[in-house]
């Protein structure tokens, strides 16, 4: 019977296989680890960059078979966001998994991660209030929720996320202590390109110019660390970041802000870093109609 599932839903494209259903990702999992083999996991919303496939290789690392997810979330998009303009491009992502030996790729449609009538959800409260989630306040709501969905279709031992989504990467370490999942999350560092412009699936709604002016929040963002390295006080370097992006040409500042790591609880101003420490400068600003996240570590 699983066998016959799993035969009739999957194919095999460019060495990856190719998976839409809850039930055969299940038992083609449980076939692997019956077999002694260990499951890496990486979620996603396609339209696939370098970032992605970095995350593909760090699983690789610590795993022997790897799944990528490719879900454009409808529970994590608001009224007015972009979810229908939001870039589907499977061919292309099957190829560029395969390119990197991805084992198998999972492609569930709505109704596969949210049965009909589905009314259960998880909330991570507190983390998924701050910082983005005061700009997108069903944010986090939607991601957890569909993380922990997807955790229980692919049922991996370790998965990865990007640190480019930082708060994301928190919301989903507290629920899987929180849930007790049995899950190690690891972090992968954030893919640039060579103007420092973290790679997101978004950028590709940039224009010409916009894509130019970018680059200006990394550097902004570099430049404040530096400065608190050295000892300035956060509103002094946070406030020249903010003047350099809106130079650069971007139309609204939702946050750059120097947080705790681990809580995301916003640090004091107006006091300069202590020796030793080490801290998060998060920020998220529009550009035309594009918002763009980044974040660094700040250490002194
Ligand atoms: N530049 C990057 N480097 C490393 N990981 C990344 C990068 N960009 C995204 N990721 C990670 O890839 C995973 C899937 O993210 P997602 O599909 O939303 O891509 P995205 O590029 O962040 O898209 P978006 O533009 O919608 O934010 C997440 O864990 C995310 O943090
Ligand atoms: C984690 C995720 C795949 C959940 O939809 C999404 O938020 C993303 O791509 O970062
Ligand atoms: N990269 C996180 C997914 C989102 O912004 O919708």
């Amino acid at each position: 019977m699983k066998q016959g599932i799993w035969k009739v839903n999957s194919t095999k494209e460019n060495s990856v296989e190719i998976i839409r259903t809850r039930s055969e990702l299940q038992a083609r999992v449980r076939a692997w680890k019956q077999a002694g083999e260990t499951v890496g996991f990486v979620p996603t919303m396609g339209a696939l960059h370098e970032g992605h496939l970095s995350l593909i290789e760090k699983a690789k690392e610590k795993v022997t078979r790897t799944v990528a997810s490719i879900f454009v979330n409808p529970a994590q998009f608001a009224p007015g966001e972009d979810f229908d303009t939001y870039p589907r491009r499977e061919a292309e992502d099957i190829a560029k998994l395969a390119s990197v030996n991805c084992t198998a790729v999972y492609l569930p449609s709505v109704a596969e991660m949210y049965p009909e009538g589905s009314v259960t959800n998880v909330r991570v409260e507190s983390l998924s209030d701050l910082l983005d989630g005061i700009y997108r306040p069903h944010f986090f709501y939607g991601v957890a929720t569909v993380v922990a969905r997807l955790f229980l279709h692919a049922q991996p031992d370790v998965a990865v996320f990007g640190e480019k989504d930082y708060q994301q990467l928190q919301v989903i370490r507290r629920m899987v202590r929180d849930l007790g999942f049995p899950i190690e999350i690891i972090g992968g560092e954030t893919k640039r390109d060579a103007d420092g412009l973290a790679q997101s699936s978004r950028n590709l709604y940039l224009s010409p110019e916009e894509r130019r002016a970018a680059g200006a929040i990394f550097a902004a963002m570099h430049r404040a660390s530096v400065r608190l390295a050295l000892g300035a006080l956060p509103s002094e370097a946070l406030k020249e970041a903010e003047g350099h992006i809106v130079t650069a040409g971007f139309r609204k500042i939702d946050y750059v802000t120097l947080v705790d790591p681990a809580t995301l609880q916003a640090l004091p101003a107006d006091e300069p870093m202590k020796e030793g420490a080490v801290v998060r400068l998060l920020a998220a600003a529009w550009l035309g109609k594009t918002r763009l996240i980044d974040n660094i570590s700040v250490t002194r």
